[in-house]
């Protein structure tokens, strides 16, 4: 296991079903991800895409195989950490399409619930939530009502949540399908900033040729194997 490698992915299997159900998802995919890279994850709808990601989030039960988050072996033939949830709160952010921000909190409260939930001050949540706004360049909204923001704005706010916990991975899934070309691509360059200057890996499914070249990487998934391009 390399020290700069973020995710590594060995023989991978994900079946759903059994018998005449049995939808065969991946098979051995084996691949590896380095630390500060942007992948792009491309692949034909229902090939695997938003199954594959949730197996790294430790949301989604492999078959079988490895999955190792930096140094951690998480999962080998079954998960190898008690609590998934764990990890999942400690090593990795995820950033939907629809930003799932709360409407009823504003800006500030949307970012440091989380934090606060793991036990995290709401002094220490808010001063790190300010560190992200100012950053990510929406700071004056912090004492906002989501519902005030834009597309584009809100999607910067999902990105700042996203990274309130100091993620080492970022999983994203269509994190620009609903934003115009402008609003679509200062959004990936903010994920390519944060990867070279934060060194944290991310993959982010896309159906957006605007932001391809924006990425380090384009992983495909093709006849439920894992192929670059
Ligand atoms: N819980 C489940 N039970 C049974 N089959 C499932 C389940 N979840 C996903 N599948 C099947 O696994 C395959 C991959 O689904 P997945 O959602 O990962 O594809 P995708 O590439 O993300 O698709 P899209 O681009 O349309 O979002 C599909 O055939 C889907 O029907």
């Amino acid at each position: 296991m390399s020290k700069h490698s973020a995710i590594k992915v060995k023989d991978l299997v994900k079946h759903f079903g059994k018998d005449d159900n049995l939808v065969r998802v991946i098979e051995g995919a084996s691949f590896e991800i380095q630390k500060g890279e942007v992948v792009a994850l491309i692949a034909p709808s229902g090939a695997g895409k938003t199954t594959l990601l949730m197996m790294i989030g430790c949301v989604t039960e492999p078959t079988s195989g490895e999955i190792w988050l930096g140094e951690d072996l998480v999962y080998k033939n079954k998960w190898m950490a008690k609590d998934t949830r764990k990890i999942r709160r400690e090593k990795i952010g995820f950033i939907f399409q629809s930003h799932y921000l709360i409407p009823f909190l504003n800006v500030l409260e949307n970012i440091t619930l989380l934090p606060q939930a793991n036990d995290v001050s709401q002094k220490d949540a808010q001063i790190k939530a300010m560190e992200l706004l100012k950053y990510l360049e929406i700071d004056d909204k912090a004492h906002n009502m989501t519902s005030q923001l834009s597309g584009g704005q809100n999607q910067r706010v999902a990105i700042a949540r996203a990274l309130a916990n100091n993620p080492e991975i970022i999983l994203a899934d269509e994190p620009t399908a609903a934003l115009d070309g402008e609003r679509a691509v200062s959004v990936i360059k903010m994920l390519k900033k944060i990867a070279s200057e934060q060194n944290v890996a991310i993959i982010t499914v896309t159906h957006d040729d605007r932001i391809l070249p924006y990425c380090d990487r384009i992983m495909k998934i093709q006849d439920r194997a894992i192929v670059f391009e």
